[in-house]
């Protein structure tokens, strides 16, 4: 298919946003702005020198300089601003239900207090929901490399909220840490009524994807990109229908796969996993939804029909209603019945 062609089809989808970690939709032109007016000074003298230091090797490469970017967020301003920015960007390329993660721990352990982060992120998504017609989740993220007790201090601190955050996931480093560390703060999670994911094989093994689901018990896996490694695992994700949330432009940034053409999404498909494409972190990674659906579709060659399942995937796979997700599954037919 011809690339403008393309670029129209996936710009007109209606799509939903499952894996965004709002502290990675941190553009480096609003990163400035903040900083200059919290009178922090960035280590880097432009917009265009920290762009040039957004090249990565690896997941923890990546998580250095995104903890470096979080610390200019101080006010409740600060976490509005970012999260209006997000909404309004993606609310141009027709995502109409976004599902998105905060890392409490990342400003807590800098002082700054849980109703802080929380309110303006929330009223953000709430104006949101108001004036754009965008719905949403919140889902709060443990910090894997800190220790299950500050997990435990965390989801205190939450109650409080609980009734306006939707579910608790698991994220930063993998490798070393894996999902059977949190088994109890998961349990206690679920217990006061989150809805579980879980970050787990986007670097780390098969195995860490099998602990999520049987220790941690989620409900989906965010990345899950090596469970093709493993056929028992590929049946039981067929089997209890666990949807995997890919980010194809961070795979790619972060060397998980080494380039788009060897991204695993179309192979799942074609298995009948729930495999759906998001964009994790979109100011580090080059691109939002759109540019996600696209260097996908370009590279693996994707036609109408995958693309129509992707998005149906995601409606599927989110924590909408049933009715929700029926109407919005029913624009995305319509949709691409229209399409000649
Ligand atoms: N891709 C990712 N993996 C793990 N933790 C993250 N935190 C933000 N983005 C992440
Ligand atoms: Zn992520």
């Amino acid at each position: 298919m011809e690339s403008s062609a393309l670029k129209k089809i996936i710009q007109g989808i209606p799509k939903a946003e499952l894996h965004l970690h709002i502290e990675g939709s941190f553009e480096p032109e609003l990163m400035f702005k903040i900083a200059k007016r919290n009178n922090i000074t960035l280590a880097y003298d432009s917009i265009a020198s920290l762009k040039e230091a957004y090249k990565f090797n690896n997941l923890q490469e990546f998580l250095d300089l995104y903890y470096i970017g979080a610390q200019v967020l101080i006010h409740e301003q600060d976490f509005y601003d970012l999260t209006w920015a997000y909404l309004t960007k993606v609310h141009s390329q027709n995502v109409v239900h976004v599902e998105v993660f905060f890392d409490p721990q990342t400003h807590t352990d800098r002082g700054i207090s849980f109703d802080v982060v929380f309110n303006g992120i929330f009223k953000a998504l709430e104006k949101a929901k108001e004036e754009l017609n965008i719905s949403y989740q919140l889902i709060m993220s443990y910090l894997r490399h800190l220790s299950e007790e500050e997990a435990f201090k965390t989801l205190e601190s939450s109650l409080p909220y609980k009734q306006y955050i939707h579910g608790v996931g698991l994220d930063s480093s993998e490798m070393g840490n894996p999902p059977s560390k949190f088994s109890k703060v998961f349990k206690a999670s679920a217990d006061e009524g989150y809805k579980l994911v879980a970050h787990a094989g986007e670097e780390g093994p098969s195995t860490y994807i099998w602990e999520a689901l049987d220790l941690l018990k989620v409900v989906r896996i965010d990345h899950g990109n090596r469970c093709l490694d493993d056929e028992a695992l590929v049946e039981r994700l067929l089997k209890e229908k666990i949807a995997l949330t890919l980010c194809p432009l961070s795979n790619v940034a972060l060397k998980v796969i080494q380039k788009m053409e060897e991204h695993p999404v179309a192979k799942m498909l074609d298995k009948g996993l729930i495999a759906t494409i998001h964009s994790d972190d979109p100011a580090y990674f080059g691109g939002y939804m759109n540019e996600n659906y696209y260097e996908t579709a370009k590279a693996l060659n994707l036609n109408k029909s995958q693309l129509m399942q992707l998005a149906i995937n995601a409606f599927e796979a989110s924590w909408l209603s049933a009715a929700r997700k029926e109407e919005h599954i029913n624009q995305v037919k319509e949709y691409f019945s229209l399409l000649d």
